[in-house]
């Protein structure tokens, strides 16, 4: 097979397995471990880091330690004692055999170090670490149709510290034990500490990726991130030692986290929350109006999957002012509504997936194909929405062929819209509403001649929408 078969192959049959890992290393410059001067690289400049402390408990845990990594010169000197000592406080690691933990230095020989005895000031985030991951890996974890996961973001969940070292230090052929069920790899951090061997090989079937980090060991950070299933194995150190950070990767709900029962982020912290409260308890909103937001961000909310997507994809603002109205006990919901012209809102009744109808129209009676295409987009005719802002991006929600003098086709656009009400439960409660109120009585068809609406001719080329 040709290397551009194989790729092809790779990229058109197993899209899931082309980015199985991924890693890089950071340089430390132990020049600038100035604290009053910025170690984030500006634009002309790669991201550096500063040196690393790692603090620890000592066996007995009657006194703490510290090192800073890396050790600069290859005399004997303080800090050298500090990082044989932090080598002599690890217990040998252990391993998952079956449902059992067992020592057995043929197959694993490390040191390690748990949680609760020891801390470092390498933070992976700070290097947008897991912004990285979360682009290689993630999109295949997501894009597995098995995979239940709606899961938006990685959080990196702090492990162990291992110390491999010379001349025997290794770890054979291994698959990690997943954690939690949210947990969809690991990633390794090789903190700058000078060491030769050590390569660590990750497999996913036929595909093999070699992290050879010796070479750089003593000045660099080192990583890899790597699916929880892929094999993987640790190559005999031959010298030095190989101090490594691992962690378990989470796939986890964080874009649109202020929207979880519990989120991280406190709603009532907002700067519009205050605003948002009081005009929900006006006398406007206690005469049964209620309040439209036109989303500021462009959303596919005429796909296929915008129910599923929204509101937990909304952004910014968009986010923030449906969390803070939900947080207040309001209904919101996330709608789309037509781009009409007229003394009434048109609201679908949820997010229609765009729709293209085939019956053919007369291009000469305008209000005809109206009246044809409100039933095939469920909706309310809704007057009382108060709205906040004008509206940003339109979406295509019908298409329809009409033929006048030429065949041609028309378009009616929807933009996405947040509606906050105090009662019952957002759409159905607008539409019952409306009907009390006699709004959009469907023997209102005298006035639908009015409608100005917007259209898009285009020839025939142009019928694929979606
Ligand atoms: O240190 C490494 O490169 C990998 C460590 C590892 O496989 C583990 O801790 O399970
Ligand atoms: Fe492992």
């Amino acid at each position: 097979m040709s290397q551009i078969d194989r790729l092809s192959e790779l990229i058109c049959t197993q899209q899931s397995k082309t980015s199985f890992t991924c890693g890089g290393s950071i340089a430390v410059r132990t020049d600038k471990n100035d604290p009053d001067v910025s170690w984030v690289a500006n634009p002309t400049e790669p991201i550096h880091s500063r040196p690393i402390n790692i603090f620890w408990a000592s066996k007995d845990k009657a006194e703490v330690n510290n090192v800073t990594l890396p050790i600069d010169g290859d005399g004997e000197s303080d800090e050298k004692s500090k990082l044989r000592k932090l080598v002599g406080d690890c217990s040998p690691a252990s391993f998952g055999r079956g449902l059992t933990d067992v020592l057995d230095e043929t197959y694993r020989r490390a040191g390690k170090m748990n949680l609760e005895d020891f801390a470092s000031s390498f933070q992976p985030a700070d290097f947008g670490l897991i912004q990285h991951i979360e682009q290689t890996l993630l999109p295949s974890v997501l894009s597995n149709k098995e995979n239940s996961f709606q899961a938006k973001g990685l959080i990196a969940e702090l492990y162990k510290l291992n110390v491999y070292s010379g001349p025997s230090g290794h770890f054979k052929a291994h698959v990690d034990t997943p954690r939690s069920g949210s947990q969809i790899g690991s990633l390794v951090v090789s903190l700058p500490s000078k060491f030769s061997g050590g390569s660590l090989i990750v497999r996913h079937g036929a595909e093999q990726v070699d992290f050879d980090w010796a070479a750089t060991s003593g000045s660099h950070v080192q990583w890899a991130a790597f699916y929880s299933d892929c094999e993987h194995e640790i190559t005999k150190v031959t010298d030095g030692h190989r101090i490594t950070l691992t962690y378990n990767l989470h796939a986890v709900d964080l874009v649109g986290g202020v929207l979880l029962a519990n989120p991280v982020i406190d709603p009532k912290t907002l700067p519009l929350y205050g605003l948002i409260e009081s005009l929900m308890r006006s006398t406007e909103i206690a005469k049964g109006k209620r309040i439209g937001i036109y989303c500021s961000h462009a959303y596919a909310h005429t796909s296929n999957i915008a129910k599923k997507r929204l509101p937990h994809h909304l952004k910014g603002s968009d986010l923030i002012l449906y969390a803070i109205s939900k947080h207040l006990g309001y209904s919101v919901s996330v709608l789309p509504v037509l781009d009409y012209d007229r003394g009434f809102d048109v609201v679908g009744t949820r997010l229609h997936p765009h729709r293209n109808i085939v019956n053919e129209l007369d291009d000469e009676e305008e209000d005809r194909y109206l009246n044809e295409i409100e039933p095939y987009w469920d909706h309310r005719r809704v007057s009382n929405i108060i709205w906040l802002n004008n509206h940003h991006h339109g979406e295509g929600a019908l298409s329809y062929a009409t033929y006048g003098n030429q065949p041609s086709l028309g378009w009616v656009y929807s933009h996405a819209v947040i509606i906050v009400s105090d009662e019952g439960d957002g759409v159905t409660e607008v539409s019952e509403t409306d009907s009390e109120e006699g709004i959009g009585s469907e023997n209102d068809i005298g006035s639908r001649r009015d409608i100005g609406f917007r259209r898009k001719i285009s020839s025939d080329e142009d019928t694929d929408s979606e």
